[in-house]
Order: C-alpha cells, then sequence, then structure tokens
C-alpha cells in the first residue's frame, strides 16, 4: 500500500518556514521526502497548501478503560486523538482497576491496537491502586511495556515511598511522571486560590500546593539522577524552580496544558464546572510565566491532560462535579489561533513542542517528520476557521471551556503508521451518552 502526499507544505528546520514537499508513504513507513515526486502504483492525495507535520503526541492523556468506559473508551479515546492530530498518546494509569499490573497494560495495548487510532503508551502506577504506600512492581510493569510511572490523579504524600519510587525507576530507566499535589493545602479546594474564590466565597487552592511538591520532587531526585518529570505545570513558583533546576544540569522537565496557557482564573464567568480542572487556572501572573516558561525551554513539551467526564457529573457544578476537562480534539486549532497567530509563539516553536520534543523527552523514535520513520502525518488547514464545537467531539466527553472558541488550524487528515485515521470528509455529529 503506498499514499503519496502532493504539494504539502512542511516546516524547514532550519528557518522555520514552510516549503513545498511530496511525500511518500510506503506501508508504514515514510519512503520518500521530496519536492517532486512520482508514483503510479500510490494513492495520490493532494493536500495543497495545507501544513504537513510530524503527527502530534500527547505524553498526558486519560483514556478511562478500564472502569469508566461511560466517560470513555481506548476506542473512541484513541479516535479523539487522531481527530486531532494525534498519532501517539500516553495513558495515565487512574483507571479502575489501575494501571499496576502487567494484566492491565497488557490488556491496554491489545485493545488499542483494535483499535488502530494511535499508538497508545501506558503509564504505569506508582503505588499499588494508587493508595501512595506500597511500590508497584515497576520491573514487571517496564517488561509489559509501560514508559514511564505516575500515580496521576493524587499526588505521592509520602517523601519517603517518592525518594523510594524514585530510586526503582531510576534503576529501571523509567521517568517518573509527578501530579503535583499536597493534600493538607489542596484538599477541599475547587478552583484557584485567588480572585475567583474570593469573589464567589469558593474554598481555593493555593499555588504552593503544586510549587511544594515541585520542591520537594526536586530535591529528593537530585542526588538520585532519575529523570522527573512535571505534570500540568500551572503555577510561576514551580516554573521557577525547575527552570533552577535545570540551570544546575538536573534532568527535570515539565509539561504544560493548552488551558492553563489560554486561561487564568479571572476568565472564569462564573461557577461552572467547565472550568474545573486540577491543577485550576492559576491567576494572571502564573497565566504569563506558563507562557514564558514555554518559549525559554524551562517548560518541554504541551500536554492535554484530556480528561473526559459525562455531562452529569459536570452538570454538578463546581463544588462537586469531578476536575478535569478534554484536550485532544482542540489543542492544535486553540494554541495556533490563541498563541501563534497572536505572536506569542512561532509555530515552529508550537510544533516542535508537540512532536519532537515529546519523543526527545522519553526516547520515542517517533516525532520528526523523515524518511525511514513510522508513516505517522497530521494535515493542518491553517486557514479554515471554525468555532469549537462539543457536539462533534469523537471523545465521549463534552466537558471543554473552550465552546465557542473561533479557530483556525484544524486537522484534515491523520495518517498513523501508513494508515488514514481522521479524514475531516468524516464529519458528522454525534451526541450520545
Ligand atoms: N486533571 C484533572 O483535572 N483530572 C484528571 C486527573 C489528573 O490529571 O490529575 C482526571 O483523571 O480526571
Ligand atoms: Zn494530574
Ligand atoms: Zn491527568
Amino acid at each position: 500500500m503506498k499514499i503519496l502526499l502532493k504539494n504539502g507544505q512542511v516546516l524547514d528546520e532550519q528557518t522555520g518556514k514552510l516549503i513545498k514537499k511530496d511525500i511518500l508513504i510506503v506501508g508504514e513507513m515514510i519512503a520518500k521526502i521530496a519536492a517532486e515526486i512520482e508514483d503510479e502504483e500510490a494513492e495520490v492525495i493532494d493536500v495543497d497548501g495545507k501544513f504537513v507535520s510530524a503527527g502530534f503526541i500527547d505524553m498526558h492523556v486519560h483514556l478511562r478503560e478500564p472502569g469508566f468506559e461511560k466517560k470513555e473508551t481506548i476506542e473512541t479515546g484513541t479516535y479523539a486523538a487522531a481527530r486531532g492530530g494525534f498519532t501517539t498518546v500516553a495513558c495515565m494509569p487512574n483507571t479502575r482497576p489501575p494501571i499496576d499490573s502487567v494484566e492491565i497494560v497488557q490488556d491496554i495495548l491489545a485493545k488499542a491496537e483494535e483499535a488502530g487510532y494511535a499508538r497508545v503508551l501506558p503509564i504505569g502506577a506508582i503505588t499499588i491502586r494508587q493508595l501512595g504506600q506500597e511500590l508497584t512492581d515497576m520491573e514487571a510493569l517496564k517488561a509489559a511495556g509501560v514508559i514511564a510511572v505516575s500515580d496521576d490523579g493524587v499526588g505521592v504524600q509520602s517523601s519517603k515511598v517518592m525518594k523510594e519510587a524514585m530510586r526503582k525507576a531510576h534503576s529501571l530507566g523509567l521517568p517518573v511522571v509527578a501530579h503535583c499535589e499536597d493534600d493538607t493545602l489542596a484538599k477541599g479546594g475547587c478552583v484557584h486560590d485567588g480572585e475567583f474564590a474570593k469573589r464567589y466565597g469558593l474554598q481555593g487552592i493555593p499555588s504552593e500546593a503544586e510549587s511544594i511538591h515541585v520542591a520537594r520532587d526536586i530535591l529528593l531526585a537530585e542526588d538520585i539522577g532519575v529523570h522527573y518529570h512535571v505534570c500540568h505545570i500551572s503555577a510561576e513558583q514551580s516554573v521557577r524552580l525547575v527552570r533552577e533546576a535545570k540551570a544546575r544540569g538536573q534532568k527535570v522537565t515539565a509539561e504544560v496544558t493548552p488551558h492553563h496557557l489560554l486561561l487564568c482564573d479571572e476568565d472564569i464567568p462564573e461557577p461552572d464546572a467547565m472550568y474545573k480542572m486540577n491543577p485550576p487556572l492559576r491567576s494572571k501572573k502564573d497565566r504569563a510565566a506558563l507562557i514564558q516558561g514555554l518559549k525559554d525551554g524551562t517548560i518541554d513539551i504541551i500536554a492535554t491532560d484530556h480528561a473526559p467526564h459525562m455531562v452529569s457529573e459536570k452538570a454538578q457544578g463546581m463544588e462537586l462535579a469531578p476536575f478535569g476537562v478534554v484536550g485532544l480534539e482542540t489543542a492544535f486549532p486553540l494554541l495556533y489561533t490563541h498563541l501563534v497567530l497572536t505572536g506569542e509563539l512561532t509555530l515552529a516553536e508550537l510544533v516542535e513542542k508537540m512532536t519532537r520534543k515529546p519523543a526527545e523527552l522519553f526516547g520515542l523514535p517517533y516525532g520528526v517528520l523523515a524518511e525511514g520513520k513510522s508513516a505517522d502525518i497530521t494535515v493542518i488547514d491553517l486557514e479554515e476557521e471554525r468555532p469549537v464545537d462539543p457536539n462533534t467531539f469523537k471523545s465521549k466527553g463534552r466537558n471543554t471551556p473552550f465552546s465557542g472558541w473561533q479557530c483556525k488550524g484544524w486537522p484534515v487528515l491523520t495518517i498513523y503508521r501508513g494508515n488514514i485515521t481522521w479524514d475531516q470528509a468524516d464529519i458528522v455529529v454525534t451526541f450520545e451518552e
């Protein structure tokens, strides 16, 4: 099977400019990239004028299966990924049961393979049942295919357990991916401890609930030398701590979500669970620090923290609804329109944080558009403008604060391992729960 993508616009690594290229895919691989390719046997797809990128990589996704299939399944979550231009997603362990056993890892990999929409890289739990007490059998989890360990969904409260986890993970070459949250500071809060919380008399979650864990973990990791990665970084203090650790040469990395880059607590119009996520949307100053951190390399990558919940759950309101928002299907158009077109980030910077960088950080052989690589390709229309419409989502989750936001940069074609996994012509409005 051969596919020839004709007349695409590809980013030139050196200049950051777009140049016209043809791309020939043979089987699962990129066989050739050149100014002009002809091939009689290939199915030709003319992508004239469209932006062609390496498939996006999202290192932080909640696929919800097993256990929460009403929120999302591996099939719907990876289809949503394909629609968003993603070809690789790492899935977090807070399923039921959690990803703390070899059987669950194998089951996820088998279901992902069967669905065929994207490569799924499971992240194993740090502690058994994510209870924060006893370490999982990381060696067995690694052999089964996990690419990192995390207790995402909750912070590891015990410093002793975290230290042991880092030692173990480091000995196995596994990164520790940390959800940073000190329960004694965060419990009971539903939004950032700032302007919005004050105005509505809601219990706040202070920035230090996150940054205390970031500081603690950087100290713990210092001698161990483990690759320590901060999940969904949200506070200015945390960015500062990561920057300092990097400057000292420590292997500390961080990710930021589209919602923390684009919104702050003052943007929340009224108590509405669509704006409820963990960590919460912070202050204007924090948001500015995140953009700065992304630009200067302190924050390495963008990850969506795609966290689907049911409509009925989100309807419980700000205080009772579960934390989390979806992100896979809107990440690129939102960031392209509201950070690149506004001049805060270049297209090359944005793409790098969603392709080459995450691959580099986690040692994955993907994320670059090059001959001999897996044919993971995203084709994007940088011109067509449309509002975010949750009714069109392929995810089961409809929980986004960005409904109605006008965006350019919609993925029109996604190819994963040489197979078309998303084709915009498919768009149908679906809504079911
Ligand atoms: N981010 C969230 O608000 N929610 C995530 C958990 C998490 O990422 O910590 C979820 O699983 O729903
Ligand atoms: Zn988390
Ligand atoms: Zn998460």
